[in-house]
């Protein structure tokens, strides 16, 4: 798969503070690439380096292999901060001046106002929007011109239940176009629930680049308590599947590789004679998850 984006070495100082430290990453085609991390990680601050708003201390960056101009920039749909549409004036009006503007085909607005669910009120003024609408008129706003690419700063910020349900299916709806979308985030279920890709950042410091069922996978614990442990011990620290192993009480607590289950221990020991008289399996919450990923 081609990459859309490719940083290498990218940092960013203000003054004494360093936002960004060494940075690289591959945004690939077609994914859905979170930029995830707690405040002041560093999101916002690659986001606009890369959309040319900000000047890098140290690195580069390529858009499609080629530097962020003319017809690279036309291919791009960005929002970084909440535009500022006219209030008075109508979601149709907003969009032709936003079209105006970058210089994309007012044809193009059925189409967007249709995707993002408003065509419906096409003709109402934006001051009588909702949250949400507004954030889905800005991401009509984005796709007139018809990018490739949409990257998009916290896309669900401030927004209710409804209103974020609503921004996440638009935007798998959008990737399902074949468009590539970059979204900055510092919630992990947004990114689970939406992404194919993530880069976890802390402090301006890659911490984990990967698909996301690799970076954040449910790496749950398997317990089990057994009538002879010692034996079921070193039978089953040997096993190539298990990541970890280790006692607690009466429970052996272990941790697989992605791909097996609690059936591949049971079976495992019952072929060896060990018949377990309790399993259980115990979810790893995606905050603790993310927690060793950062403190790694
Ligand atoms: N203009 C600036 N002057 C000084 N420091 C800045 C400036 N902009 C950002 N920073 C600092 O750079 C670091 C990274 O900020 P950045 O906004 O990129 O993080 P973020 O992950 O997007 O966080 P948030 O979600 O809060 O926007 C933070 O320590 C921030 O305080």
């Amino acid at each position: 798969m081609a990459n859309v984006l490719e940083i290498q070495g990218l940092s960013k100082n203000y003054g004494s503070v360093t936002a960004l430290q060494n940075l690289s990453l591959q945004v690939p085609q077609g994914s859905i690439y979170g930029l995830l991390g707690p405040n002041g990680s560093g999101k916002t601050t690659t986001l606009g380096i890369v959309l040319d708003v900000l000047k890098a201390s140290a690195g580069t960056f390529q858009w499609f292999g080629q530097p962020y101009t003319g017809t690279v920039k036309r291919s791009i749909g960005a929002i970084l901060e909440t535009p500022n549409f006219y209030p008075y004036l109508s979601a149709y009006k907003n969009l032709q001046i936003a079209a105006d503007i970058k210089k994309a085909p007012h044809s193009d607005i059925p189409q967007v106002l249709e995707m993002t669910g408003l065509a419906a009120r096409q003709n109402s003024p934006f001051r009588t929007f909702s949250l949400g609408m507004k954030q889905r008129l800005a991401l009509a706003s984005a796709l007139l011109g018809n990018p490739e690419v949409l990257v998009l700063d916290e896309p669900t910020n401030g927004l209710d239940p409804q209103g974020i349900a609503d921004v996440r299916n638009l935007i798998r709806n959008i990737a399902a176009q074949g468009k590539t979308i970059i979204l900055a985030s510092h919630l992990l279920d947004e990114v689970e629930k939406v992404c194919t890709h993530v880069a976890v950042l802390q402090k301006g410091i890659l911490k984990a680049e990967g698909n996301v069922s690799n970076i954040l996978a449910q790496q749950d614990q398997v317990l089990i308590t057994v009538p002879q442990p010692e034996k079921a011990l070193s039978l089953l620290q040997n096993l190539p599947f298990v990541e970890s192993i280790k006692t607690e009480r009466e429970w052996l607590q272990l941790v697989l590789k992605n791909g097996y289950s609690s059936t591949d221990i049971n079976k495992t020991l019952f072929e060896n004679g060990i018949v377990a008289s309790q399993i259980m399996v115990r979810k790893k919450s995606l905050e603790s998850q993310f927690l060793e990923i950062v403190n790694k």
